[in-house]
């Protein structure tokens, strides 16, 4: 891992942006890196400065079927981009692709400098792109505290034999590791949970542990698949207030894919609507929220009374319930 590790001790870019304030960072326990993290492993996954995210042409073919067809749009540094669309879309395809799970069949993915179709996962992972999962991918019998340190695994710069012998470099390491996950675990809400195993909490909070996992990354851009998927509408509330704390604190990119139109709307910039592996709008959330195109692709031809066609969990843009708001 020691070539991924930059040891800059840099803060995280504290964000600018005040546009979507609704949730003020300062209802969680400050932003974790704010004030100079927690030493020198405590650095941005590379020590770069923001980077721009930008899909060229993205094409994803499986034998006979085209799951993204020439794809594109931007995630502009330190804003929130939702990827929306029907189910089959093609949405979690394109995340796939662009943390390396599937390789494109053309097109480009550019993160700062970097041409990311061409790089492994862990390469993409440590040039600071951290993901969550649709389904929680943690290890149940953890405690709180080890999953999120195995969030600093491609930071460690100790090697294995220096671990084994347990030498003091080795040792100053973890505790700076240590020190870092705790101040995490305070942003998200977990301090007093750390020492408790992931399978013993409630659904949502699991989702914060995941989430918080990803931030001890150091990312400079989160992808969040379906953050709130299967939530109640208490912990949707909380998790989006989080979301909008991590943004607006911490000015890390974010990119989501969402079924929750309420939360999509509250706290995206831009979004872009995926349909049968194309892209059928792009812009502004009011914008597409109105767009013909993107209401037929929900509702189906067919008209309004058969609104649970191909997309039983979707709120109808415009019917928003307001329960994702931050
Ligand atoms: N590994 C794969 N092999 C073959 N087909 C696939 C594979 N992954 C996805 N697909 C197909 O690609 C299309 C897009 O799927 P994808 O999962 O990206 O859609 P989605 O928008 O994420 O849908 P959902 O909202 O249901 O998760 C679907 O027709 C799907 O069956």
């Amino acid at each position: 891992m020691s070539e991924t590790y930059q040891p800059d001790g840099t803060a995280l870019p504290t964000g600018a942006r005040s546009s979507h304030a609704e949730t003020p960072a300062e209802t969680h326990a400050g932003a974790p890196g704010s004030h100079g993290g927690a030493g020198g492993s405590g650095g941005r996954g590379d020590g770069g400065p923001p980077a721009r995210l930008t899909v060229r042409d993205l094409t994803v073919r499986f034998a006979g079927l085209t799951a993204l067809d020439a794809v594109g749009f931007t995630v502009e540094p330190g804003s929130v981009h939702a990827v929306i669309g029907p189910n089959g879309a093609g949405k979690s395809t394109c995340f796939n692709v662009l943390s390396g799970v599937y390789r494109a069949t053309s097109g480009s993915v550019r993160f700062g400098d970097a041409e990311l179709t061409v790089l492994p996962p862990h390469r993409i992972a440590a040039l600071g792109v951290a993901r969550t999962f649709q389904n929680i991918a943690l290890s149940p019998r953890l405690p709180v505290r080890d999953n999120l340190m195995l969030g600093r695994h491609r930071l460690t710069r100790a090697g294995f034999l220096s671990c084994g012998l347990r030498l003091p470099s080795a040792r100053r390491e973890a505790a700076r590791h240590g020190e870092r996950v705790e101040e995490i675990a305070a942003f998200v809400g977990l301090t007093g949970l750390l020492a408790t195993p992931v399978g013993l909490l409630p659904y949502g909070v699991q989702k914060r542990v995941e989430l918080a996992r990803a931030l001890c990354m150091e990312p400079r851009l989160l992808l969040l698949d379906e953050p709130v998927a299967g939530m109640t509408g208490g912990e949707r509330r909380d998790m989006a207030g989080l979301i909008a704390a991590v943004r607006e604190s911490l000015g890390i990119s974010i990119l989501l894919v969402e079924h929750d139109m309420g939360m999509v709307m509250r706290l995206a910039d831009t979004v872009t609507v995926l349909d049968f592996g194309r892209r059928i709008a792009h812009g502004p959330p009011e914008e597409v929220q109105s767009d013909p195109g993107v209401v037929r692709a929900y509702l189906g031809t067919a008209g309004p009374d058969e609104t649970a066609d191909r997309n039983g969990t979707v709120d109808l843009p415009g019917e928003a319930d307001g329960e994702g708001a931050p």
